[in-house]
């Protein structure tokens, strides 16, 4: 594969740029190449400056959920950049996005827009502590919510991914405050809820994690999760930043039938444009200024370039049956992988759900962020550059999910099948 240009870019990318790069997974570190620089995407292809094409399942990190350009998306786009590009005032398309949001969001009577997952996690802690007066806030190993310093403990994606325990930067006076426990694990649960000698505010959970490789929660882990927070009077919060429009209209709360006080998106409800979200039960949200004093703000929230992609890829997966489609052919996208990797030379365990998916490169199961750091990444390695020669572009790390789009045909996921029983077969121990 030619990557000339690439590599050129990437020289000049290092003069100015912290590793080349504006987020420290796509520098490919830990697969053991160098990144390569997009030219343009369109479906679920993307095509790299070199003039190389491959299949997309990484769709962004998540927001692609229709595939890159989309038409309608585009159009709305173009349509709002005419009229002014940001006004620090309101606007009619906030209204609207917000309205369709919430209506779709069974536990959200608010939202306030922001303008990444970060600062959506961010101000939903600081309105829970606001709320309750407490201080502590509850994590999971391996759960990224972002990279505000409260969140960088044992944190998922890339945090993993480049082996960062915690960050230097972040004052132990804030990590003090933050208790990260293990996924999936309902004792250490209880029994860290029930303490009185800490003073919890919330809890924050990835209701399907994402950003250790994905890890589905056992449902009794999430029920039980809502009956202690309610019955203690702790804040909690759903990081529906990649599970949000992704394995329902409503989420993983619609999907599991279970309601949390807070929902943190962004991603999808953005089109692809910067944004994020955080909303919920009305008695919460009027708390944040100017109705009450809980402060947050932002000169670009609420941008109408990022509010109409956003109208437009939601009007479009709220149409009858997207959902249905998008789920039959993750299903059986999925079940060939399982059949893929039951007949690969080394143990590769699938975790899935809906079009969210990676497969770990270890015996399994993979239920927390222990199991899922016995997986493989010098195999991951191998895999994701075996597969990118053959046109196929994953996640460049293990600890990180892969997506399945609206744009991808059968004819799509069955070359990712071929590539992927190929390169199996590649793999070196
Ligand atoms: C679950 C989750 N929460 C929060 C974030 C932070 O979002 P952003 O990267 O837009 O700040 C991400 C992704 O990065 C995420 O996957
Ligand atoms: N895992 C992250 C988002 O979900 C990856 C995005 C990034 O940090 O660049």
């Amino acid at each position: 594969m030619k990557t000339d240009r690439s590599a050129q870019l990437f020289t000049q990318a290092k003069t100015y740029i912290p590793g080349g790069v504006n987020s420290p997974v796509r520098a490919c570190r830990s697969v053991g190449c160098d990144p390569l620089f997009v030219h343009k995407a369109s479906g679920c292809m993307i095509t790299d400056v070199d003039g190389n094409e491959f299949i997309d399942f990484v769709g962004s990190w998540g927001p692609m959920i229709l595939g890159h350009a989309h038409p309608e998306v585009v159009e709305a786009i173009q349509a709002a950049a005419v009229q002014g590009t940001s006004f620090g005032a309101p606007s009619p398309l906030e209204v609207e996005l917000a309205s369709m949001v919430c209506k779709a969001v069974p536990s959200m009577d608010k939202i306030r827009f922001v303008n990444s997952g970060t600062e959506a996690t961010m101000s939903a802690i600081r309105l829970a502590r606001g709320y309750t007066g407490r201080k502590v806030v509850v994590k999971f190993d391996g759960c990224y919510h972002g990279h505000a310093d409260s969140f960088l403990v044992k944190a998922g994606s890339g945090v993993i991914t480049l082996g960062i325990p915690g960050s230097p930067g972040v004052p132990e006076d804030i990590v003090k405050n933050t208790l990260s426990i293990p996924y999936n694990n309902e004792e250490i649960l209880e029994q860290t809820l029930r303490d009185t000698n800490l003073d919890i505010a919330c809890v924050i959970v990835e209701p399907v994690a994402g950003n250790m490789g994905v890890v589905v929660p056992n449902l009794g882990f999430l029920r039980k999760l809502r009956e202690l927070t309610r019955e203690l009077g702790i804040i909690l919060i759903f990081d529906e930043v990649i599970t949000g429009f992704r394995l329902a209209l409503g989420g993983a709360q619609e999907r599991f039938g279970i309601m949390p006080d807070l929902t943190c998106l962004g991603k999808i409800i953005g089109g692809g444009l910067p944004v994020g979200a955080y909303g919920g039960k009305r008695e919460l949200m009027e708390l944040i200024a100017p109705d009450g004093p809980v402060y947050q703000a932002g000169t670009l929230s609420g941008n109408p370039l990022a509010m109409a992609a956003g109208l437009a890829m939601l009007r479009v997966v709220q149409r009858p049956g997207f959902y249905a489609e998008l789920e039959a052919k993750s299903d059986w996208f999925g079940a060939e992988m399982e059949k893929l990797a039951a007949a690969a030379p080394v143990p590769i365990s699938v975790n899935r759900i809906g079009s969210l998916m990676t497969c770990f490169f270890t015996r399994g199961p993979v239920t927390d962020f222990t199991s899922a750091m016995t997986a493989d990444a010098a195999l991951y390695g191998q895999y994701f550059r075996h597969m990118l020669a053959g046109g196929i572009w994953l996640a460049p790390s293990q600890f990180e999910a892969s997506f399945v789009s609206a744009a991808h045909e059968r004819s799509h996921l069955q070359k990712a099948l071929d590539m992927t029983e190929s390169s199996f077969k590649k793999l070196m121990v």
